[in-house]
Formats: structure tokens, C-alpha cells, sequence
């Protein structure tokens, strides 16, 4: 195991004036053990990060450590990683055993070890009796399971997860992200997990990284990324639904942008003057969609009180402990 260090690394594809950089300059100092998940839109550059690290996509600037060797020119095989794919690439004609063992065998391991250690990662798995079938004779979460499993039997010094759980289904994907919840505990192997899921973000990550555009926008906890975001996009990209970010709301200073989450926002006579454009039912909760002059605003209604309904004007005010300010030109957090 070990510890895993990004210094100013910059990604950028084709050469001279045609040169597109699409990462630009991060930095992060992972310790040993911890789990650490990249989050961020479409095209941010999560994916590209996560190949430099694998060694599959080269650094065009910077480094990346992995323990203390400096492994930008390094193969993949040579960097200790395992990396667990989408699409979990099995071998069909392989059974779940010979799948788990084929990198050990190429690496010459010996048979016995190999038997030992495909054994344990069955057990962690759950996957000891599906050893002996084919990939086609399994579910979709069994298969992420077999993927696993071969990356663990590599007793890698670092996990990479380029999105895992996205070809499954909503009750898998909970499902496993337990299992990896799991499996981190037990080995407290370090990991670098990539999801587009805020969701997947929050309840996996013992530290995210969001990205935005290439740029790190935070590195953080996730509970810090959702009470004290750095900038407006993470701010709007973490939690659902978003963030409210008022320019022109009564009491914001020209250049400031005042955030505040639609579950801080209450029914008060002292308040805000909102009208209400539509409201949703979910469940325990309403969600209040309206306008407060022209920008809009979002906010979040417990069961048990009296809703309003599309057309009222209401009195709204915030949590005068949860307000967020942000510097309208850079979108940076303002202390
Ligand atoms: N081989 C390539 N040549 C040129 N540009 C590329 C190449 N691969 C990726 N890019 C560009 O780099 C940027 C980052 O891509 P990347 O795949 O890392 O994003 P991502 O955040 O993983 O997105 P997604 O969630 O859609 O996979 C994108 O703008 C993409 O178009």
C-alpha cells in the first residue's frame, strides 16, 4: 500500500498552437489508505486524470508519485495500480476462477499462491461458489465482483475505479457501493474512485476531488464540500437539488453572489417576497419552485406544513447560520 501524489499535473492533447490542455495543473496529496473519489460533469477531465495515474494516458506536465517512486514514465505494469473498468472487460471463455487468476498467471506467479489468493478474494466477495462459471452464466453484479476480485488478487498498492457501477442498475449500484464501503475497510488498499454521481461522491469518498473544466475546484471532505463549497459551480454541482445562487436578492452587495441550499429556506412572515411558479410532491418533502424578482429559486418544504400553491406570493427567509457568499467574478468562496 501507499500513498498517492498528483504535483501540478497538466494533460494536454496534440502539439504546438493546436494543443488543447484539458487538465490543468492539479495537485493533491493522497495519503496511505484513504479513499478518495473524483467527481465532476461530463468532459471535466476525471477520466484523464485517472489514466495518468494508471499510466495510460502519458503527463504532458508534473508529476505523479506513488509511494516514493516518480512514475510518469513508468508502465502500467510497472505501478503497482489495479484498475477496475465499466465495462468489466472479462475474458467469456474464461470461468470466474480463471478470469480472477489469469494476471497472477502471466505474472508467473506460483500455482499454490495463486489458488490462496484467488480464494480470499473470492471469500471477501461472496464469490466462492460461482468460481467454476462463465461470465454469460452471471448477473451484472456478480460480474463487477469477478472485476474486483482480479484486481484484488494483484495485492495492488493502489485502486483506480474509472466509474464501475454505472451499467448497473439503481438497487445494485447501492448495493455495491456498499460492497466496495466493505471491501475498503478490510484492506484499506488506496483508492481513486471516479463517478459523474454526486451521490456516489458523498457517500463513498472519505475525501472528494471535484473537478471543473480541468481545474480542481475542491478537495475536501464530503462534508465540507456540501457546508463550506469553494467555489459557486461546486456548490451547484453538489446536492440536489442545487444550491439557490442570488445576484439581486434584497441585501447582496453588487459583485457578491449569496448561495443558499433550498433545505435552509423557511416560511416567514419577516421574509423574502417569492412568488410561486410550481410545487412538487416527493414523497415526505415539497419542493417550492419560484422567482424572487427574476432570478429563481428553489426551496424545500416538510411534510406537515400548509404548502402554498402555484400563484401565491410567499414570505421565505433563510438560515441566517447556512448563508453562502461567493465573489460573483471568480465564483471563489468569500471568507
Ligand atoms: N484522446 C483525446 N484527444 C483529444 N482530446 C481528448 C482525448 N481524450 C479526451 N479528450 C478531451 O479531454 C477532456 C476530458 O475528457 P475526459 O474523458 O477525461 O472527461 P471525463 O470527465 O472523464 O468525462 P466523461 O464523464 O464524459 O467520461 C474532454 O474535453 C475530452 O474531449
Amino acid at each position: 500500500m501507499a500513498a498517492l501524489s498528483l504535483r501540478n499535473v497538466i494533460k494536454r492533447y496534440g502539439h504546438g498552437p493546436k494543443a488543447n490542455q484539458v487538465i490543468h495543473g492539479v495537485s493533491a496529496e493522497i495519503p496511505d489508505h484513504e479513499f478518495v473519489v473524483i467527481v465532476g460533469p461530463s468532459g471535466c477531465g476525471k477520466s484523464t486524470l485517472l489514466r495518468m495515474v494508471a499510466g495510460l494516458e502519458e503527463i504532458s506536465a508534473g508529476e505523479i508519485r506513488i509511494g516514493d517512486r516518480v512514475v510518469n514514465n513508468l508502465e502500467p505494469s510497472e505501478r503497482d495500480i489495479a484498475m477496475v473498468f465499466q465495462n468489466y472487460a472479462l475474458y467469456p471463455h474464461m470461468t470466474v476462477f480463471d478470469n480472477m487468476a489469469y494476471g497472477l498467471k502471466i505474472a508467473k506467479v506460483p500455482v499454490p499462491e495463486i489458488k490462496t489468493r484467488v480464494d480470499k478474494a473470492a471469500g471477501i466477495l461472496e464469490l466462492g461458489h460461482l468460481l467454476t462459471r462463465k461470465p454469460r452464466e452471471l448477473s451484472g453484479g456478480q460480474r463487477q465482483r469477478v472485476a474486483m476480485g482480479r484486481a484484488i488478487v494483484r495485492q495492488p498498492k493502489v485502486f483506480l475505479f474509472d466509474e464501475p457501477l454505472s451499467n448497473l442498475d439503481a438497487k445494485l449500484r447501492a448495493q455495491t457501493r456498499l460492497e466496495i464501503q466493505k471491501l475498503h475497510r478490510e484492506l484499506g488498499i488506496t483508492s481513486l474512485f471516479v463517478t459523474h454521481d454526486q451521490v456516489e461522491a458523498m457517500t463513498l469518498a472519505e475525501r472528494i476531488i471535484v473537478m471543473n473544466g480541468g481545474v480542481m475546484d475542491q478537495f475536501a471532505t464530503p462534508e465540507e464540500v456540501y457546508s463550506r463549497p469553494a467555489t459557486t459551480f461546486v456548490a451547484s454541482f453538489i446536492g440536489s437539488p442545487p444550491m439557490n445562487l442570488l445576484r439581486h436578492a434584497p441585501g447582496v452587495r453588487p459583485g457578491m453572489i449569496l448561495g443558499i441550499r433550498p433545505e435552509h429556506l423557511s416560511l416567514d412572515a419577516n421574509g423574502w417576497s417569492v412568488q410561486v411558479e410550481h410545487v412538487e410532491l416527493l414523497g415526505a418533502e415539497r419542493l417550492i419552485y419560484g422567482r424572487i424578482g427574476e432570478e429563481p429559486l428553489i426551496m424545500r418544504v416538510d411534510e406537515g406544513q400548509a404548502p402554498p400553491v402555484a400563484g401565491d406570493t410567499v414570505k421565505i427567509a433563510a438560515r441566517q447560520d447556512k448563508l453562502h457568499w461567493f465573489d460573483a467574478g471568480s465564483g471563489k468562496r468569500s471568507p
